[in-house]
């Protein structure tokens, strides 16, 4: 039976106010933190610095996805830096391999993600040095745009060639309430959203209506 995760976006929330955000959010599994240098994606956010302050104060556990070129350098830092999970991109990596490994020795887990054109392939010399696959369901960059249907068989595809592995599906882009239950269905498990979350009244419980689809359609059990 497989375990359902929300992980709200905080490129949504209040960059002024992050601390509110997290604290917004307490029904969540982790918090997702992108990070964008305005040259592997033309949007800029935060960096090793606000992520390293975030790690201090959050009780959430933070899942930093990394849209930025030369994650080689970068990423491992963002692990000593306390996030519990750190995702690189496969089509920014130099040494996929050699990078999920250095992720993993400075303590957190190690997580690929593939742009919604980069073929499923690319990951599987990869997939037994990962703990997650992030499966992007727009075009990275920003919040808030229409989820791509064309990731639904790439979702199939990568739970198939994953198998038994233990290897955490994850989604980003376009989920929400409307989206969720096809995606679930697909075989995903871990759930990005971003707007759908942080354009609530109530983020926390978006949260739980999210988990609760997710978790019927994907045929468990909620564990609410
Ligand atoms: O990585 C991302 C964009 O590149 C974000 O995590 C994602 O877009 C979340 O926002 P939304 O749920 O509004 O689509
Ligand atoms: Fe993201």
């Amino acid at each position: 039976m497989s375990h359902v995760t929300i992980h709200p976006s905080i490129l949504s929330a209040d960059f002024a106010a992050l601390g509110q955000a997290l604290e917004s959010i307490g029904t969540a599994d982790a918090v997702h933190v992108d990070v964008m240098d305005q040259h592997f994606v033309p949007n800029l956010t935060l960096g090793l610095p606000v992520v390293s302050r975030l790690a201090e104060v959050s009780s959430l556990p933070l899942d930093v996805h990394l849209m930025i070129e030369d994650p080689d350098r970068w990423a491992p830092q963002y692990a000593e830096a306390g996030a519990a999970s750190v995702t690189f991109h496969a089509e920014a990596a130099g040494a996929p391999i050699r990078l999920a490994r250095e992720i993993r020795a400075a303590g957190a887990k190690a997580a690929m993600a593939l742009k919604p054109t980069t073929p499923l392939d690319v990951a599987l010399p990869v997939l037994d040095e990962l703990d997650m696959l992030l499966i992007m369901s727009v075009e990275p960059g920003f919040g808030g745009q229409p989820f791509l249907e064309s990731s639904l068989p790439k979702i199939r595809a990568a739970v198939e060639a994953i198998g038994s592995r233990g290897i955490v599906v994850q989604v980003d882009g376009g989920v929400s309430p409307e989206t969720v239950e096809r995606i679930a269905e697909a075989g995903a498990s871990c759930f990005v959203a971003g707007s759908a979350v942080f354009g609530a009244k109530d983020p926390s419980a978006a949260v739980e209506k999210i988990r609760g689809l997710a978790a019927r359609a994907a045929g468990c059990a909620d564990r609410a």
